[in-house]
């Protein structure tokens, strides 16, 4: 582990955040002496960000907690256009309507995880569509467009990737980088902002921006990136993956996120405490060295950890309680029935009869009308609502007082 001066990169390395910065000595005697602001940007191109996206969040969180100032930039304007890195096609057109939606939705966790405020190292949120959505076209391509080269675009993992595989890539996602560029020039003009952070895929467009500031004003700016979090076969976890675990509760119960933290690969706990947590390491490294059946206490820490950051203490509680009331006894999931639901979905009477609760969908949809049935606690009253559950997460069908089972991903 390199010996860093500053806090800040003392303890982004400490948990795990840092793959990749533009001059780490240079940031490191940067925040060593000064309170730096640093912003992440997030796209609303769906009403959550999901688990991929709260190892950034969780990086102003740090940003903060190590006395600097976090801003949280929210893509009205870039999500107009559509950033092709770490994508294979290009992105669905949203409406203004949905982009203003989505950002309303998005920032509710935030101000969870963030404290925000006048003060000097207090969060801001501010909309780049503020900045964007002014520009004129002609004056963008004289002031920007001459110190970027159609050579150096090409170049970039964004582009370069879609060109080699023969992938179509419009020119208004060409034109992302160059937006993301002039967000970080001028939130260092409007914020003094210093750093971009982001995953790893914002590499490009984080470097064309602090090359941009030098070239424009002579200004030095820094960048970070992380690691970016995979799913059990190296997919990058995202909105556009199949089975995102969403931040928001209107996308993924209470339940169902602790679920996913409960369930996640022994492997993970150690990772996942340092970025996801605010417990001490030498708490993490007693909780990562459990094994055989204890490691199932940490994960249940992380669970209740996570949770309460993301959704509230209460909300964590009433899992962890809904969990044991469930599967009281054995270790979760053991000896209850299970039924595996194909990507597509399961009506829910289906899925009644199928795992065996109900003798025939006649008797399954009885049962839903006496209000019999109920998916992961909720009482359900539809017989055609259609049960899907995400990759890597449970869902609980219980049918009566007695008859509990777990749905599963096919
Ligand atoms: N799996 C991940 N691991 C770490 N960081 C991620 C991950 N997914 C997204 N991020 C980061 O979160 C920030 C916000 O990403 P954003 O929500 O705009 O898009 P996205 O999630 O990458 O898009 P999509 O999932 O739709 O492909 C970016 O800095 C991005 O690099
Ligand atoms: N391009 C980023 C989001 C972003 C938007 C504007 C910025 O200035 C910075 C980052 C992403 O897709 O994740």
């Amino acid at each position: 582990m390199t010996q860093y001066e500053s806090t800040l990169l003392r303890l982004l390395d400490e948990r795990g955040y840092i793959h990749q910065m533009t001059d780490a000595q240079g940031l490191d005697a940067l925040a060593a002496r000064t309170i730096v602001p640093g912003y992440i940007g997030f796209d609303a191109t769906a009403p959550s960000l999901h688990v991929g996206s709260l190892v950034q969040i969780m990086m102003l969180r740090r940003l903060q907690q190590a006395g600097h100032k976090p801003i949280a930039v929210m893509g009205g304007g870039t999500t107009k256009v559509g950033d092709p890195s770490g994508k294979d096609e290009s992105r669905k057109m949203l409406t203004s309507e949905t982009i203003a939606d989505n950002i309303a939705s998005i920032r509710t966790i935030f101000e969870r995880l963030l404290t925000f405020g006048d003060g000097p190292t207090d969060a801001v949120m501010i909309d780049n569509d503020k900045w964007l959505s002014e520009l004129g076209y002609i004056e963008l391509l004289r002031d920007v467009g001459p110190h970027f080269t159609i050579n150096r675009m090409l170049a970039f993992d964004s582009v370069r990737l879609r060109l080699d595989r023969e992938q179509p890539l419009t020119f208004l996602e060409f034109n992302y980088m160059i937006l993301q560029a002039y967000d970080f020039r001028e939130l260092s003009q409007r914020h003094d902002c210093r750093l971009q952070l982001g995953g790893s895929d914002q590499w490009g467009n984080i470097v064309n921006g602090i090359e941009l500031t030098r070239r424009m004003d002579g200004k030095e700016l820094f960048g970070l990136t992380t690691p970016l979090l995979t799913t059990a076969d190296g997919a990058k976890m995202g909105k556009t993956a199949a089975g995102a675990v969403w931040l928001n509760e209107a996308q993924l119960p209470a339940y169902d996120f602790w679920q996913y933290w409960r369930n996640c690969d022994d492997r993970d706990v150690g990772r996942f405490l340092r970025l996801f947590t605010d417990l001490p390491l030498n708490e993490i490294a007693r909780l990562e060295a459990l094994e055989g059946a204890e490691i199932n206490d940490a994960k249940v820490v992380l669970a209740n950890e996570v949770t309460a950051l993301c959704r509230g203490e209460d909300a964590a509680r009433a899992s962890e309680d809904t969990a044991k009331a469930t599967f009281a006894g054995g270790g979760l999931g053991q000896d209850l029935p299970t039924l595996e639901v194909p990507a597509e979905g399961i009506r829910l009477a289906a899925a009644c009869t199928e795992i065996g609760f109900t003798a025939s969908n006649g008797e399954a949809k009885r049962k839903i009308a006496e209000g019999a049935v109920r998916l992961d606690d909720e009482p359900a009253s539809d017989p055609g609502f259609l049960v899907t559950v995400p990759d890597g997460l449970t869902r609980k069908l219980s049918v009566g007082k007695k008859k509990h089972g777990i749905l599963r991903c096919a």
